[in-house]
């Protein structure tokens, strides 16, 4: 790297931490910013490397992230725990469309019990992580900024990865748009598209919850994957989660789910267009320990999130991802599942036989038929 462009990065990486008020004041109201270890340039990226000084707090590099992509882009990394911290800020960018291929994360995904591939970051690798470990998940942005996309692939990836015998999905669809496509499909417990027809699959969660946690206290272990026998994994999906604002029976034993649901198998995949406060208040927010935060109109809906930064975004199927196992956002690509696709992949788990409608008889015995009056079924298609 010549001189002058050496003495460039170093004035913007400066720039970037005087933004994010990185830095000590002393006597005379001197700055002093982290001293600038080494500046790299590498074939598809320049690596700074600094260090805090003494008694600066470190969390301000991820709460004031979005500082350096205003200086150098968003597409930039951070990696580092206490003192020293890598920045790598990518000349490349990633394609704007990945195809989603299954085969293709089956090595990344193996001994992963409930596997999420998120997508493929700056560096060119995927991203897959385990919804145990990293429980529930928030997957925000703007309208068209490929959230309904997501949904589709990381259900369809849990549909590839594991038996119905192993995994049972409840999905909820607020808007009737997209999970027809998983009607039938054999993990599938159900399609619900009313707050009325959510209820009793909430209660019945609930009790399950409450049946499996005095399982776990009677075997005294803390996690289902203790037990000898293997219960399967349940995930509730609700597509636009902020049309239950009003629903508060309903959000209350939504936040019952974030707050126990981990050690009892029960996992939560919520989608919002706006992120909004009132749902996204409190606990249920810090349950959500894994944020996908898609585009969005400005910074103070990514700072609701939790995924500041990500409205600068400029692509679909481009996020902001925070996940436990990482100390920075990264920047990540979605890989794109088109509907056709989806409805060719799901062919070969679909039910050998249409489950009957009217029937008033759920495929699976779970959910206790005399707490839904409607006689809704096709599949609890309601
Ligand atoms: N991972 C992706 N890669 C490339 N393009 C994508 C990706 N995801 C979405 N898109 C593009 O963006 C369009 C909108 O995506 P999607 O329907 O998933 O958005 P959305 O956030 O769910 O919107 P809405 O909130 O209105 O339902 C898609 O039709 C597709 O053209």
């Amino acid at each position: 790297m010549s001189f002058w462009a050496n003495m460039k990065a170093r004035h913007n990486l400066i720039k970037a931490f005087r933004y994010a008020g990185i830095y000590k004041t002393v006597a005379d109201d001197r700055k002093i910013f982290p001293k600038i270890r080494s500046i790299r340039s590498e074939a598809h990226s320049t690596e700074y490397v600094f260090t805090l000084p003494g008694g600066l707090d470190p969390k301000l590099l991820n709460k004031n992230f979005f500082a350096f992509q205003q200086v150098f882009g968003t597409s930039v990394s951070l990696e580092g725990d206490v003192k020293t911290f890598l920045l790598k800020v990518f000349s490349s960018s990633l394609p704007s469309e990945l195809t989603y291929n299954f085969e293709t994360y089956e090595p990344l995904i193996k001994g992963l019990a409930l596997p999420i591939i998120a997508g493929m970051d700056l560096s060119g690798n995927w991203i897959a992580f385990d919804l145990v470990k990293n429980p529930h998940i928030l997957i925000a942005g703007e309208t068209g900024s490929g959230k309904s996309t997501q949904l589709r692939s990381v259900l369809s990836t849990l549909i590839r990865a594991l038996p119905p015998s192993r995994l049972e999905l409840y999905l909820c669809d607020l808007k009737r748009s997209e999970f027809h496509l998983f009607r039938n499909v054999e993990h599938v417990r159900g399609v619900f598209v009313t707050p009325t027809s959510m209820e009793p699959v909430l209660n019945y969660l609930q009790r399950e919850m409450r049946r499996r946690g005095d399982i776990l206290d009677s075997r005294e272990v803390s996690h289902i994957d203790d037990l000898e026998e293997q219960l399967p994994y349940i995930v509730l999906c609700i597509d636009e989660v902020a049309l239950l604002q009003t629903e508060k029976k309903i959000m209350a034993l939504v936040e019952e789910i974030s707050a126990i649901g981990r050690a009892l198998g029960v996992f939560l995949i919520l989608s919002m267009q706006r992120p909004d406060r009132n749902v996204l208040d409190g606990k249920l927010k810090n349950n959500l320990t894994v944020r996908m935060g898609f585009k969005c109109a400005d910074l103070i809906n990514s700072r609701i999130i939790g995924t500041p930064g990500s409205e600068k975004l400029k692509e679909s199927g481009r996020m902001l991802l925070k996940i436990p196992a990482f100390t920075e956002l990264k920047e990540v690509q979605a890989p794109y599942l088109g509907t056709g696709e989806a409805k060719e992949l799901l062919k070969g788990y679909r039910c050998p036989k249409p489950k009957e409608t009217n029937t008033g008889q759920p495929e699976a015995s779970v959910i206790d038929l005399k707490e839904v009056e409607e006689n809704v079924f096709g599949v609890l298609d309601i």
